[in-house]
């Protein structure tokens, strides 16, 4: 009989996706090999009326994932990056870092070019706080709206006049063959992308050496580099994925250089710090910024936000 593989994955189409195109590269590496599909719904996919930053508690898409692993009913979990926590249970790890898609926050609207274009009381929606706080340190004239769903719900709701533009990544819409409805890529300047956004992450039990050794040619050296900076400067900030953190690290050779921003949700302060280093010390380096940050207030703003939003578990 056939080696087997199961990948955990939620249901929406992007998750589909990329749990479809893992299975895909593995099967082209690894001759013999059967990998199957174990689709199930996380509390993230089930809680639509809510913003997210309300609902709060680190991991809402990933927790289902989890136990499924634990449990041996699956043996892998394909992840984007940056939905995952930065820490994960006892047993699982994050084995795997896949090259990175485009990492870039996209703007998309029916009928205006970019953002700079929207007239005064334009509404833009997102759901992210860290979306939100960008465009509105830039655009103080500008309605922002929460936009929740997966990304053809999003862009349904556009498409109905619910908003004049709307942010996503660019990676979740080119994956899904979308790529054509970004009406333009915002430049990091502008909007700092979140922490691991258009890497895919693969997660696993640490003592599942056969599937390491599997996994083992899907890693990417240089996303690692990146995304562990990123990470590490999240954590070290303490920061779940729905808060109004900014950190995109990209190489130049060995030298690393890092961006990061923790700013108030209605854009009225913003805390930047850009630094360099070598790609060994990618951690260190994205603890040294976070120390930055926290050193100019970011302790202060986060607080408030965490506050803000009741965290049930
Ligand atoms: N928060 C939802 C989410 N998680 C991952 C992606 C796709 C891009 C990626 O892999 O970073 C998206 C959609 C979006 O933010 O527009």
């Amino acid at each position: 009989m056939a080696e087997q593989l199961r990948i955990a994955t939620r249901k929406s189409k992007l998750a589909l996706w990329q749990a479809e195109h893992i299975k895909a590269r593995l099967e082209a590496l690894h001759s013999g090999l059967q990998v199957t599909l174990v689709p199930m719904s996380t509390r993230g996919d089930v809680i639509l009326d809510t913003p997210l930053a309300k609902i709060g508690g680190k991991g809402l898409f990933v927790k289902e994932l989890e136990l499924a692993m634990m449990e041996d009913r699956a043996d892998l979990a394909v992840h984007s990056m940056k939905d995952l926590p930065v820490d994960f249970p006892e047993g699982l790890e994050l084995h795997t870092i896949c090259t990175r898609e485009d990492p870039r926050d996209a703007f998309v609207s029916n009928t205006y070019k970019e953002l700079s274009e929207l007239p005064d009381g334009a509404v833009v929606g997102t759901c992210s706080l860290r979306r939100r706080c960008q465009i509105q340190a830039n655009y103080p004239q500008l309605i922002i709206k929460d936009l929740r769903g997966n990304v053809q719900t999003r862009l349904q709701k556009l498409d109905d006049g619910e908003y004049d533009a709307i942010i996503l990544a660019a990676a979740g819409l080119i994956r899904l063959e979308l790529g054509d409805r970004i009406t333009n890529f915002m430049p990091v300047s502008e909007s700092l992308p979140a922490n691991g956004q258009g890497a895919l992450g693969i997660e696993c039990r640490s003592d599942n050496s056969r599937v390491h050794e599997l996994l083992a040619p899907l890693d990417c050296a240089d996303t690692r580099s990146c995304v562990l900076a990123e990470r590490a400067m999240n954590r070290r900030l303490e920061g779940g994925c729905q808060v109004p953190i900014g950190a995109y690290a990209e190489l130049d050779g060995d030298q690393l250089r890092l961006r990061g921003l923790v700013g108030r949700p209605d854009g009225t302060e913003i805390i930047e710090g850009d630094i360099q280093g070598h790609r060994d010390d990618a951690e260190a380096i994205g603890i040294e910024l976070a120390e930055y940050l926290l050193s100019r207030g970011a302790g202060a703003i986060l607080a408030e936000v965490y506050k803000d939003s009741e965290q049930p578990g």
